[in-house]
């Protein structure tokens, strides 16, 4: 999947939030969007998951427009969601969770579901208890699988590193890297040495807006650090 953005603008009532904002996600590609706290990172991701209204602009998928879509059609399109804050249904078991997002993509009972347990061992220790009983690292994994049995095209991730122990951290990278040139990823990271990690390309956001963006071979941490110090 081809993904680009263009010219996208959004407003909270009359501050302007997001300021033409344009990028591509090339297939099998991971883009990582940089930026201070309160750049609009959050915003941008709800926007182009259909969760908020974009004010102005387009969103395409290879060359089908979606920007008006709801964020139901997008998921079906092919995009997944791993928000801020995981957003993982508590009161339901991790096997219930993973059971729902496999029923509504019509991947349950499949080698898909299977295999993405398979990547998160701990889910299948946890299966039958309720989601709110993990560790915030945990949940993170949960949202992850529970993004990847929906079999994406395109993985969009907000911060999967805050507030989340070292060595989840490294597993969710490993995950997310056994995934580059199959998927795209696109990846918000307070985190940089994460994102660097992963990330082909980037995008730094500052109040709303691209200030830049580029490969990441060919850029300095040094350059890319300072812009998103806090
Ligand atoms: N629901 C809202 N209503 C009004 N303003 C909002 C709302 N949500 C966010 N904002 C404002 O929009 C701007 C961008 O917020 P956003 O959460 O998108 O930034 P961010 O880059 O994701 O920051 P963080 O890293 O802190 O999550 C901020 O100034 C924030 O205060």
């Amino acid at each position: 999947m081809r993904f680009r953005v263009e010219g996208l603008d959004q407003h909270y009532g009359s501050a302007q939030v997001l300021r033409r904002v344009g990028f591509e996600v090339p297939p099998g590609e991971c883009v990582a969007v940089l930026g201070r706290n309160g750049a609009g990172k959050t915003t941008l991701l709800k926007c182009l998951m259909g969760v908020l209204p974009a004010t102005r602009g387009r969103v395409l998928v290879d060359e089908t427009e979606i920007t008006g879509w709801s964020s139901y059609r997008r998921s079906a399109a092919g995009l997944a969601y791993v928000p801020q804050g995981r957003e993982i249904f508590s009161e339901l078991t991790v096997g219930e969770n993973i059971d729902a997002a496999a029923r509504a993509h019509g991947t349950f009972g499949t080698a898909t579901v299977e295999d993405t347990i398979a990547l998160f061992p701990i889910l299948k220790q946890m299966w039958r208890r309720p989601g709110g009983a993990l560790s915030g690292g945990q949940q993170q994994q949960l949202a992850i699988a529970r993004a990847l049995v929906t079999r994406p095209s395109l993985l969009i991730l907000d911060e999967p590193t805050e507030g989340i122990q070292p060595n989840l951290v490294a597993a969710i990278r490993d995950v997310l890297a056994s995934f580059k040139g199959k998927i795209s990823l696109l990846l918000v990271e307070q985190y940089l040495d994460f994102a660097l990690s992963l990330a082909d390309a980037f995008v730094v956001l500052s109040r709303g807006g691209v200030i830049e963006a580029g490969r990441t071979e060919s850029s300095s941490r040094e350059l890319l650090s300072r812009h998103i110090a806090i």
